[in-house]
């Protein structure tokens, strides 16, 4: 039964919505004329645009016209699409409201305020504020008070104020489902609700119940290197994503959307987060994988993604494990920085510029203006000598200019021809019919050099693969990495680059020693910069992410267990590598130790599959014991799994077989898809998640999570040691309400430990006779 204070909470949503409904009729109405606007414009645009022009005065003036109104409509479009922004904030404020109350007491003031709290602020016709924003200096002390005196900080400074009571509601299609008052910072109640439903195929915004850990996180402005180390399932990815939409708030005038960019783990996530920051009324930062980044940079090379160097890093000997770490390690990257300040201009190399199959510019020409220059840092060096390429290429347009097939080609030129190539150019422009025809000329043999001139502006002319081989063999290993491994990788680099093709951790320091060498590469607009699953890429490649967006402050998170195929590293080992590599000022580490995504059964399991589990903190939320599954032979094994995928398949939207590699996640698919059409098998080109069974190698799922999850094949056989333990525990940590675990034989020993407590664990065994 509804008590007295929830019917007069319940009069004042009914009353806000009232107000939002007002609003949201007049916005919309706000929006149809901005439409209409844009449409009006539009029309007038394409009937322009068809206009066929022959004078050249009509010409241009048609295309000024046309300027015009292509500012005029870009205007517009920026316009409707800040109402329609605007109507989307005030259409999910409808539905609910906000979801906290705070009431405070300043000091020197006798009266109690209440503070409602939101997604996003809305003021009555007089300007009070019914709703605050999240993202207001007043609402962190929702997220960080228990009652009592509290310091907020404002851009003023701290304030003080009095803290007399904290409410948590949960308002559904503008209801009062409940509502709780708590001491504490933001109440388990509304927690465990929240946790329990979830389902979606999308993750979800949690501004109504960030955590106070989590708060430090998001309005973390200071430091200029924040890492956070947080188990899995802690609200790290959520913890990004709101502090994006915080730093958005906070930094309206100078910060935009595309001023972030997020590294994220594969395509998968980047579909499965998208919906957050609209959520909250936010455009999306930019979001990249590691290899899309790396191949747009390395155009022509085929890198090798991350996921094929999963599979290989399983089979790695541990010399060429030495050798990787090196290649992965910030000393390496040093080795680079230094071997570009001392390069003798005799041992540049660089290419041919070719055209059309022939020798455009020679090698040996590039290097003797390289080497006639005078002393300067390798990057002024090579842009002096781009510029002078660039000036020799237009001395050779001129002369090619004077050819006969030129003078051809005006002949056949029909007038619309032409006049095209005349451009903006007005007759009168021209003294003489010659200087005219000269004109002409330029521009014919300019348009047939492009390709010259491009492979000059992209910098083709430098050889870096071979600047690379020859940088190997200068190279000092450390003491564990044998004698004749760094000459054997380079034949192996300068054979893969025959084929196109280059190792994962190759890409980071070539692509640091081209963009040194040429004095390219940097982009100093990307204001902040983060990093999801930072385990997974080495301190070389976030050195060179780094050196790519020298301007940004970082946010790297991550989590050190799971690891796939590699050793851990502690936390504050992290912070310290890192801080020496990057030269930062204001480093920070946090870290999240309380796991919110699985039931307290799935984290309990995969605690105890950790050497050091103890520190991970399982949320409350109640649910099944972790089934094991065992059988003695594949086939049996199949059909255990079609019969839990159907078990699973009745409570569950979403079950996901998540399997060690790619073929293993194969051979499941063809068996369930053989049985049953409902079964989607995920590659690393998929972008989007369906709902239903899902088959898919451990490293297409991390960061995401799946309402059930299946560990396929957890035999000894499979997962032998504790190289293995960060694959077992990313898999089991996917699973927010159900988990399976499947044998084929004896079940891994990492698993079967005598660390493993008989209690976490529901076994069942295939009989046999
Ligand atoms: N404060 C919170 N309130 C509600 N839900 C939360 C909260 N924190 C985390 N969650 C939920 O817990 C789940 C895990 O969060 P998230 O994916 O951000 O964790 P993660 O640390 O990035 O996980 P992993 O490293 O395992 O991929 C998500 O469903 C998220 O919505």
């Amino acid at each position: 039964m509804e008590s007295h204070e929830q019917k007069v909470e319940q009069k004042r949503v009914d009353s806000v919505i009232h107000q939002i409904a007002a609003k949201v009729k007049s916005v919309s109405m706000e929006y149809s004329k901005a439409r209409s606007e844009m449409k009006l414009v539009q029309e007038n645009y394409s009937a322009n645009t068809s206009v066929n022009y022959v004078e050249v005065d009509d010409r241009i003036e048609t295309s000024a016209e046309l300027q015009q109104q292509r500012a005029l409509a870009s205007r517009l479009i920026e316009n409707e699409q800040i109402i329609a922004g605007q109507l989307n904030v005030y259409k999910e404020l409808q539905k609910s409201p906000y979801f906290g109350r705070i009431d405070i007491q300043d000091p020197g003031e006798s009266e109690q305020e209440k503070l409602y709290i939101g997604t996003a602020s809305f003021t009555d016709d007089e300007s009070n504020f019914l709703v605050y924003d999240w993202r207001a200096p007043i609402s962190a002390i929702y997220y960080n008070g228990t009652l009592g005196d509290v310091t907020y900080d404002t851009p003023a400074g701290k304030q003080m104020t009095s803290l007399k009571k904290k409410r948590q509601f949960l308002i559904q299609n503008g209801h009062i489902e409940s509502m709780f008052d708590t001491n504490e910072t933001v109440g388990d109640e509304l927690l465990q609700h929240v946790l329990g439903q979830q389902n979606d195929e999308t993750m979800q915004n949690i501004v109504a119940t960030i955590q106070h850990e989590q708060n430090d996180i998001i309005r973390d402005t200071r430091s200029d290197l924040l890492v956070v180390q947080g188990v899995a399932g802690s609200g790290k990815t959520s913890a990004i994503l709101q502090r994006i939409a915080f730093l958005l708030y906070h930094s309206r005038q100078e910060l935009q959307a595309d001023q972030i960019v997020l590294f994220s783990p594969n395509k998968l996530f980047s579909h499965y987060i998208s919906d957050v920051l609209p959520s909250l009324g936010e455009r999306n930062m930019r979001q990249v994988t590691l290899a899309e980044f790396l191949s747009q940079r390395l155009e022509g090379l085929d890198v090798e993604s991350l996921f094929d160097r999963y599979e290989k890093d399983a089979e790695l000997s541990l010399e060429q494990q030495a050798l990787q770490d090196f290649k992965s390690s910030s000393a390496y990257m040093h080795q680079v920085a230094d071997y570009c300040q001392h390069l003798a201009p005799e041992h540049f190399k660089f290419n041919h510029i070719f055209f059309d199959g022939r020798i455009f510019f020679n090698k040996a020409e590039i290097e003797k203006i390289y080497q006639d220059l005078p002393k300067l840092q390798p990057a002024e060096r090579f842009l002096r000598t781009k510029n002078i390429l660039i000036k020799r290429l237009k001395h050779r347009i001129n002369q090619e200019a004077q050819s006969d097939w030129v003078a051809e080609q005006i002949d056949q030129l029909s007038d619309e021809q032409y006049h095209e190539l005349l451009g903006s150019k007005r007759r009168y422009d021209f003294q003489e019919v010659d200087a005219e025809t000269n004109y002409i000329a330029r521009k014919i043999v300019t348009r047939r050099l492009r390709k010259v001139y491009d492979a000059i502006y992209n910098n083709y002319f430098l050889d870096i693969d071979s600047q690379y081989a020859d940088f190997m063999d200068t190279v000092t290993p450390p003491e564990d990495v044998a004698p004749h491994a760094m000459a054997d990788s380079k034949k192996r680099f300068m054979h893969d680059i025959e084929f196109h093709k280059c190792d994962l951790v190759d890409a980071a320091p070539l692509l640091y020693m081209r963009d040194i060498l040429t004095g390219g590469g940097q982009n100093h607009a990307m204001q902040h910069l983060f990093v999801d699953e930072m385990q997974d890429y080495s301190i070389a490649q976030l050195q060179y992410l780094h050196h790519a967006f020298p301007k940004a402050q970082m946010t790297f998170l991550g989590d050190a267990e799971q690891a796939l195929f590699k050793a851990v590293q502690s936390p504050e080992a992290l912070l310290t590598s890192l801080r020496s590599a990057f030269h930062v000022r204001r480093p920070r580490l946090l870290k999240l130790n309380r796991s919110y995504r699985s039931t307290l059964p799935i984290t309990t399991f995969a605690k105890a599959l950790l050497p050091d589990g103890d520190q991970i903190e399982a949320f409350n939320r109640p649910g099944k014991l972790p089934r094991m599954v065992i059988r003695y032979d594949l086939d049996s094994g199949l059909d255990a799994l079609i019969q839990e995928v159907a078990d699973l398949r009745a409570d569950n939207g979403t079950v996901a077989i998540l399997t060690k590699n790619l073929q293993q996640a194969h051979q499941v698919y063809q068996k369930l898809h053989f049985e049953n059409d409902d079964v989607t098998l995920m590659t690393d080109a998929d972008l989007s998640l369906p709902k239903g069974t899902l088959v898919m190698p451990i490293y297409l799922a991390k960061g995401l999570e799946f309402d059930a999850v299946i560990a396929w094949d957890v035999s000894a056989t499979n997962f032998p040691d504790d190289r293995f333990t960060g694959t077992l525990y990313t898999i089991a940590t996917r699973a927010m309400h159900q988990l399976v675990l499947m044998s084929i034989g004896p079940v891994s020993p990492l698993i079967a430990s005598e660390k493993m407590p008989d209690s976490v664990l529901e076994i069942e065994h295939e009989l046999t006779n």
